[in-house]
Order: C-alpha cells, then structure tokens, then sequence
C-alpha cells in the first residue's frame, strides 16, 4: 500500500478474435471500475490498435512483449516504437512465457527493458520462479538473479511497475496464498532497498500473477506488499471486473 495506486493488467495472451474484443471492451466500458485502480490490458500486438479504437481513454492497453531495436531485419518482431504508434503506452516484458517457451534470457529481457523505456513507454518486467527451483530452496535467488537484470537497464523509475509471477502458479489453477506472495513481495521490496534505494523500494509497484481469479482476488489484495494483479485468464472473463475492484471488496 503506503499509497502505492493499485494496478490492474489483463494479460490475454494469444487468445480473442475481433468479435470477442468488440464484446470484452464493451464490457469494460459499461463496466464501475475503482477510480483508484490503474486498469491496462494486454492484447495480442495485431488487435492493440483495434482495441485501443473501441476502449474507454480510461483503461490503457499494453503490448505483450516488443524487440530491443526500432526497426529492421527482424522478422517476425514488433519494436517499441511501433507499440507506440498503435496506442499502446505500457508493455509487459519478460513473461515467463517468454522466457520459457521462446527461450528470452535475462540480458535480452534487461535489453529490452532498457529499449522501451528509451522510447518513451511505460514497462511492466515480470520475474518469477518454477516449481522446481521453489522446491530446491531457491525462489529469491532466481528472482533476484532476474530482477537484477531488469533494475541494471531501468533510466526513469515512474514508469516501471514489476509483476511477480510464480510459473507454478500460471494457468495452472495454482494460485500462491496470500502468504506466500506477500513473503516474495517483501523480500523484492527489501533486495530493493539494498540494491536500489530506499525511494524506489517504497514506491515501485509490485504485482502479484498466477491463477488470479474473482474468488481469490480481495484476499491476496489485503497483504501491504501485493500493489495489483497481472490476470491472464481471468481477464477475457467478467470476473476482471471484481479483480479490478479487489480493494473495495
Ligand atoms: O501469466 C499470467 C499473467 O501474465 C497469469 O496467467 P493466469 O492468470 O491464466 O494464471
């Protein structure tokens, strides 16, 4: 808290048709979002700029991940500079999907931290670790090692939220207790404080992803450290109404 604004992403991955969109915005449009909710939604980079067309000026809309140049032989790639022409003003990068599935290092999520902020966007880094590495006693090594990466390539704190993402808990219908995501949380914060300063340790945002739902929403929303939620399937249902409000619940 301590007057961090809650921050609410809805990350929809490779998912949704023009169809779905038209009806997800409108949703969103007639929907009472908490004034004091930061609301962004991630849509796959094909559909930002036909989202961004049909959704309230309230919400803001984010790329799913962007390439560390602004243009040039990359096929296949989406540059910063583009997110920004198509209305996106936040990008989330380094999704554990991302780093595990097309094989993104910590320098290249660092390179492309560094990028976007240069071109002017907003960047939402996420860190988190897997099952394996929590059961063998390393959950704040991996992250650290991550967030380090991240925090090297940072020029201008007021546009960087972090979203930890335990991949355990992605898409599996695992969520993290309360607990455990504010324990990870307040160790972030304090590696922070040693690493960064004392300012930013205190004011950065920090969310919380993996398995949010409707239901689990408001209790993982009391713990002083968890600033929001980054929402994956939850956030092509209605439900991201009820995560958005988590706080008034
Ligand atoms: O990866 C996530 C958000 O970026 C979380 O996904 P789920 O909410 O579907 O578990």
């Amino acid at each position: 808290m301590a007057g961090r604004k809650f921050y609410v992403g809805g990350n929809w991955k490779m998912n949704g048709d023009k169809a779905s969109i038209d009806d997800l915005c409108k949703m969103l449009n007639e929907a009472s979002l908490d004034e004091t909710t930061e609301v962004v939604v991630a849509p796959p980079a094909i559909y930002i700029d036909y989202t961004r067309k049909q959704l309230s000026p309230k919400i803001a809309v984010a790329g799913q991940n962007c390439y560390k140049e602004a243009k040039g032989a990359f096929t296949g790639e989406t540059s910063a500079t583009m997110l920004k022409d198509c209305g996106a003003t936040w990008v989330v990068l380094g999704h554990s999907e991302r780093r595990h599935v097309f094989g993104e290092s910590d320098e290249l999520v660092g390179q492309k931290v560094a990028f976007a902020l240069e071109q002017g966007l907003n960047v939402l880094p996420c860190i988190g670790e897997k099952l394996d590495e929590r059961e063998a006693g390393k959950t704040n090594e991996v992250n650290f090692r991550q967030l380090k990466a991240i925090v090297d390539n940072v020029s201008d704190w007021k546009r960087v939220v972090i979203a930890y993402e335990p991949v355990w808990a992605i898409g599996t219908g695992k969520t993290a207790t309360p607990e455990q995501a504010q324990e990870v949380h307040k160790d972030l914060r304090e590696w922070l404080n040693t690493n960064v300063n004392p300012e930013v340790a205190n004011s950065v945002r920090i969310l919380y992803g993996g398995s949010v739902t409707g239901n689990n929403c408001a209790d993982l929303a009391s713990k002083p450290d968890v600033d929001g939620f980054l929402v994956g399937g939850a956030s092509l249902k209605p439900e991201f109404v009820k995560i958005v409000n988590a706080r008034k619940a």
